[in-house]
């Protein structure tokens, strides 16, 4: 298994050697496919290999395939002079020019704020024209939960009724997308997903690279958690049986920016502790306290999550980004609003009484930073095997790092099994070049990841 994913990583990060003075906007991407069921091994490696001409490209694996083990290609702008490898080269498509309608993604537990956002999204003064997908259970008050929506003309509300996005109602989601694009494209400038409160947001984030419908005019702009200030310690808490994730520490780990909302309903010191322990499971992501849910626009729109360009700020893991300033103990609402008083249905939905104290999430976020070059095979070796072996347990990954060879500076970003690296700017002839890698996962060993990454060093 090592080997083939070795050939993967070396593949494409020889290539970006190779092509280094390749402007970031023609090479814009690779997702590499990693592979996580052994039945699947060939056929992905077959069709990597294929493709080892080509100058860039992407092949992202369709997770609800995945069992099936069906992958697809697709190549790069640039490279669409290169004659078909292969039979499977008639799946070649062009990443398009980065001009694609960006998609927000507002997750958060049962209750945490999301649609008091996204009122105050809709309802700001931001001259944007916003589609909105609602993912509810069940019958939808529209009226009730999205009044603002309706009454300041939010482009299009669309509901995704009676099932989670994390599984039955995957689909649909791709088809609305398709559907909002192919007939009102121009009409509207950012789509908004708000997902049920039980969401995992990972599926929702790889619909955006496998589903080629998507992908081609939508980028996913980033990842909204919403975290209840007064409840969501319990929800941390929570043990969930083997197997079973919790909802509300994967969306706290998947985020760009996070929202501790309802600020109003606790003291300093318990904020400051729920505040810690979220930094413990997301340091890459910008966290900002609140009270319902009013923080700036651009703080939530236009963010550039998934960007290989903004990589620089996310990994840079010493500048802990909380903004006390809009932390506002002022309001004197008194919203006792607990989880307890939704009544979805969803089988995932555990008794929320059982809970222990017990805190042991598993989920971390594990930062290197290391001044030197490294070398270009045993980085391969690493990273391919680490993604190999862990992806299911990574759930996000940035960095940047300096490869011996490479005048460019190399920045990749990733979940679980997509991965998405290219050269980015020159390194500056005095600056030192300091390799910054962040890893937010499951089960992650810090030492063993900073030992393993700092023997690649030269
Ligand atoms: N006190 C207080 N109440 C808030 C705050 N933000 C939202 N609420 C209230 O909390 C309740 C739930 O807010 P919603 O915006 O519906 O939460 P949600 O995450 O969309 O809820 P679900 O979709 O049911 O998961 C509503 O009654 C809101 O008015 C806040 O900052 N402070």
């Amino acid at each position: 298994m090592a080997s083939l994913s070795v050939d993967i990583a070396a593949t494409f990060l020889s290539f970006t050697s190779r092509h280094h003075r390749t402007p970031l906007s023609t090479i814009r991407t690779a997702v590499l496919p990693l592979l996580l069921r052994p039945n699947t091994l060939r056929a992905r490696s077959l069709s990597f290999q294929s493709t080892s001409g080509f100058q860039s490209r992407i092949i992202a694996v369709d997770s609800s395939k995945r069992h099936a083990g069906c992958c697809r290609r697709f190549t790069v702008a640039a490279t669409a002079a290169a004659p078909p490898q292969s039979e499977s080269d008639d799946l070649a498509t062009k990443i398009p020019p980065d001009n694609r309608i960006p998609a927000t993604i507002i997750t958060g537990f049962l209750g945490s704020g999301k649609t008091t956002l996204l009122n105050h999204i809709l309802t700001a003064d931001h001259g944007k024209r916003i589609a909105v997908i609602e993912n509810e259970y069940g019958e939808v008050d529209i009226d009730g939960s999205l009044v603002a929506a309706k009454t300041t003309g939010a482009e299009d509300i669309i509901m995704l009724n009676n099932g989670c996005l994390c599984c039955t109602v995957r689909g649909d989601l791709v088809r609305m997308i398709a559907e909002l694009v192919d007939k009102k494209k121009g009409r509207f400038d950012h789509i908004v997903i708000e997902t049920t409160g039980l969401a995992n947001p990972a599926p929702i984030i790889q619909t955006f690279y496998a589903e080629d419908k998507v992908f081609n005019d939508v980028k996913l702009d980033g990842v909204v958690t919403l975290v209840d200030a007064k409840h969501a310690c319990f929800h941390l808490d929570e043990i969930k049986p083997k197997g079973v994730v919790n909802e509300a520490i994967e969306q706290i780990a998947y985020a760009d920016r996070i929202i501790v909302n309802k600020t109003d309903l606790v003291g300093e010191p318990e904020l400051t502790s729920l505040v810690q322990r979220i930094r413990n499971i997301n340091r890459m992501a910008h966290m900002k306290p609140t009270a319902f849910g009013k923080v700036d626009l651009d703080y939530v729109l236009g963010i550039g999550g998934f960007d290989l360009e903004r990589i620089e700020s996310a990994v840079d893991a010493d500048s802990v980004k909380e903004d006390h300033a809009s932390h506002g103990h002022d309001h004197e609402h008194d919203h006792h609003h607990h989880h307890d008083e939704h009544d979805h249905k969803h089988e995932h939905h555990d008794d929320h009484h059982s809970h222990d104290h017990t805190h042991d999430p598993g989920v971390s976020s594990v930062s290197v930073v290391c001044e030197g070059s490294l070398d270009l095979e045993k980085a391969n070796m690493w990273l391919g095997t680490l993604l190999m072996e862990r992806s299911e347990d990574i759930y996000r990954m940035k960095g940047l790092l300096s490869v011996q060879g490479m005048d460019e500076r190399f920045v990749f970003q990733g979940v679980h099994d997509i991965f998405q690296g290219s050269p980015d700017r020159l390194w500056g002839p005095d600056e030192p070049r300091v390799n910054k890698i962040v890893f937010i996962g499951k089960n992650l060993d810090k030492q063993e990841i900073e030992e393993g990454f700092k023997a690649c060093l030269l």
